[in-house]
């Protein structure tokens, strides 16, 4: 005869520790099971796996699966810079790669249109993402961040000219996929205060934004035009990072300034946000870049900056959630 007690038993030994209670009666077998932290699609398959165990009970009719799931509280910071190129994309891939290291549950969107980089950076192998219905399921890295990219989206090499409401789709598409576990997600945006951006704010709503930029002129009076666009929309600018802030030399490690020095820092200061640090520009950043190697996943010397501007961030935002 069934109860509660060969009920339990016939539960898999995996899926044991998630039961929270096993009630039996008149045929019906009622299981309560804690789904905090899995992803819709790893929930769905617990949710199969107890009602073909406990439904091959004898002496059970009906297998009814209730799941708790502890909605997680997640965040999104974006990522922006006023021109292209200033290494926005690098800086993106190595705070998730950081923050992770730091134990933090991250994802990445890269919202870039114009070149989404997110892909050679953190997924050589370039999975591609699956979709239950119409909900995207992001990929893994190796790294330990989930990722979902406009470049997953099209055709391999396929230029695509991105309209106002596709690009809206895409983008929507990407941050209400199921990214289980995550807490955090960062988006790369493109550069600039286009369509992208502005569905972003009005849409998503980030917790904060990072702005990056070289520190010559021009470029700084493009990233104000970005921190403008977050300040009017009522976005906080976590900070301000300067990329590609003196030259080291591979060969002598002698430090020139090709683009000046300091300027982001005093510009952050104009601005009354806060400077988050200086990335220097050194070829090995380049190279392990385009080999799917982020500096910060590792312990080596090119990983140092990113790794301090993530613990900035991961700060900011144990702050700003208190
Ligand atoms: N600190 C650095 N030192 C050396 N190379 C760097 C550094 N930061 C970025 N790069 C290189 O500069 C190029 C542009 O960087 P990245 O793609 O991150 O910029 P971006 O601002 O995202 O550009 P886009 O607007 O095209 O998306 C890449 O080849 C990258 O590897």
């Amino acid at each position: 005869m069934s109860n509660t007690d060969t009920i339990t038993k016939a539960i898999p030994a995996q899926i044991a520790p998630m039961i929270r209670s096993v009630k039996f009666t008149d045929g019906v077998a009622t299981i309560i099971a804690d789904a905090g932290g899995l992803g819709r699609s790893a929930a769905a398959h617990l949710q199969k796996e107890l009602e073909a165990a406990v439904g091959a009970v004898e002496g059970v009719s009906e297998v009814r699966v209730a799941l708790m799931a502890d909605k997680v509280k997640r965040r999104i910071i974006a990522v922006g810079s006023g021109k292209g190129g200033v290494g926005k994309s690098t800086l993106t891939a190595n705070l998730a790669v950081a923050l992770a290291r730091l134990g933090r549950k991250v994802g990445v969107v890269d919202a870039d249109i114009y070149g989404p980089s997110q892909v050679m950076l953190l997924d050589p192998a370039r999975q591609r993402p699956k979709a239950e219905g119409n909900t995207l399921i992001p990929v893994e890295s190796e790294f330990g961040v989930k990722l979902l990219s406009m470049a997953q989206l099209v055709e391999g090499g396929k230029a695509i000219a991105w309209r106002g409401p596709m690009v809206g789709q895409a983008l929507t598409q990407m941050m209400e996929a199921d990214w289980g576990d995550a807490e955090l997600i960062l988006v790369d945006l493109p550069p600039g205060t286009g369509d992208v951006q502005l569905t972003m704010l009005q849409k998503f709503k980030p917790a904060g934004a990072v702005i990056v930029s070289t520190p010559q002129d021009l470029a700084l009076i493009d990233a104000a035009r970005a921190m403008d666009l977050f300040r009017q929309s009522e976005i906080p600018v976590v900070g301000l990072v300067e990329n590609m802030a003196g030259y080291i030399c591979p060969h002598c490690g002698e430090l020139s300034d090709p683009f000046g020095a300091g300027g982001a820092e005093v510009a952050a200061q104009a601005m009354g946000h806060d400077f988050l640090g200086r990335v220097p520009l050194h070829m090995a950043i380049r190279v392990s870049s385009d080999t799917g190697q982020p500096p910060a996943a590792n312990d080596g010397e090119q990983g140092k900056a990113f790794i301090e501007i993530a613990a900035k961030l991961a700060a900011w935002l144990d702050a700003s959630a208190a």
